[in-house]
């Protein structure tokens, strides 16, 4: 039998006990009213089902939730915007996204990660991939365990090293491989803890991995997380182009309002190992080309698809460490754009405009400055 405890108890377990201010449960119906974390109609909605389906994963299709979900009061709007505010230390966060799964965002989040640990920048990575985390594996660290310490009178996580790369990913954390697709509150808070409740200390620049796609995630992590830029990965394909799109067009929305550094084309061409001076164009010539002048943002770079690279990142060593390599080369000049993409951007809005642009979402001026 459905009881208040054990309804009390999942609501817990969900994370959203703090957003519940009433519930009742009569027979089979529960009744909920509770509080979004912000006012925007797309927030209650993805609230609402996500509330529904993990109300009937975990009793039921019988049960039926009877949800009432208030806007936030303007105060506690303004509280939930602060969560916006620059993380201490944390010089750049940029946010590494694809339209489209498979395209090889992770291995180029790696890469550029390394690259830039290795022309001695101070560099973390946040795998934010719930779907997939795979950061954990291009880097060698599936056994790895991060453990908590003391900073300042506070217990935070401490993230994994390798590479001179710090990273934490939901990899790390037992139970990784359930299900969290459901749970889509509880998958964007412990994104916001392995940011905000872990112990990154310095860095210049803080990358995050996102999940492939423009879902409900990405709006979440890029409205609470301060984020300098955002950097797009692709494949010259039409169809993956098309969402590349969409993923350029999510972060240029009037609410959401981050710069785009830069498109990054991966697997451009193909280049077998006993003929490197021949280039393939396996899946088109030009397409990111095209398209980025098109949408008026630079082409960082093209990475050919080479087979090195997909070991590498099997095997836990990102390709770009192989010093004196092609590829080496190729991910130091396309970092570099990345960097020179960065400085404009910081030239054109004023530091604190990060946050700025993240805080006021929902009411940000639209801004074309990239
Ligand atoms: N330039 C490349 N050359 C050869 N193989 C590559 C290249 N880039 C990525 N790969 C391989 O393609 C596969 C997918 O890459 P990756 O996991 O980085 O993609 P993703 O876009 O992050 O995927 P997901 O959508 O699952 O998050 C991996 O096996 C990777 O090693």
């Amino acid at each position: 039998m459905l009881t208040k405890d054990k309804v009390q108890a999942f609501l817990t377990e969900i994370e959203v006990a703090d957003l519940v201010h009433n519930f009742q449960v009569m027979g089979n119906d529960v009744y909920i009213d509770m509080t979004a974390h912000s006012p925007a109609m797309h927030e209650k909605k993805k609230l609402e089902a996500a509330m529904k389906q993990a109300f009937a994963s975990e009793f039921g299709e019988e049960v039926v939730l009877k949800l009432k979900i208030a806007s936030p009061e303007p105060s506690e709007v303004q509280q939930s915007q602060i969560k916006g505010k620059q993380i201490k230390g944390i010089q750049n966060i940029i946010a590494i996204a694809s339209g489209k799964g498979g395209v090889g965002k992770s291995t180029v989040a790696a890469n550029m990660a390394v690259t830039l640990a290795k022309m001695g920048f101070k560099v973390g990575i946040l795998d934010a991939d719930i779907y997939g985390p795979s950061i954990p594996t291009m880097f060698d660290t599936v056994e790895a365990k991060p453990i908590t310490v003391e900073v300042e009178g506070k217990s935070l996580m401490k993230p994994i090293e390798n590479y001179g790369v710090k990273m934490l990913s939901i990899g790390y954390f037992s139970g990784s491989n359930q299900a969290v697709v459901w749970r889509g509150p509880m998958a964007s808070k412990a994104l916001n803890q392995m940011i905000r409740d872990a112990a990154w200390g310095e860095l210049d620049f803080l990358l995050i991995d996102l999940p492939p796609g423009t879902g409900d995630i990405h709006l979440s992590i890029i409205q609470e997380v301060p984020v300098t830029g955002a950097v797009i990965v692709s494949t010259p394909q039409h169809v993956a182009l098309a969402d590349v799109r969409k993923g350029i067009a999510m972060f240029q929305m009037e609410s959401i309002n981050i710069p785009v550094l830069g498109l990054i084309e991966n697997m451009s061409y193909f280049t077998p190992a006993e003929l490197p001076d021949n280039k393939y164009y396996i899946f088109g010539n030009q397409g990111a080309q095209y398209l980025a002048e098109d949408l008026g943002i630079p082409v960082l770079g093209e990475i050919p698809l080479i087979q090195s690279v997909r070991e590498a990142g099997d095997v836990g060593r990102p390709a770009a460490l192989q010093e004196g390599s092609v590829i080496a080369d190729i991910y130091t000049k396309t970092t570099q754009n990345m960097i020179e993409s960065l400085v404009e951007r910081n030239k054109q809005l004023p530091a604190t405009e990060a946050v700025k642009i993240t805080t006021m979402a929902g009411c940000a001026p639209k801004n074309k400055k990239v």
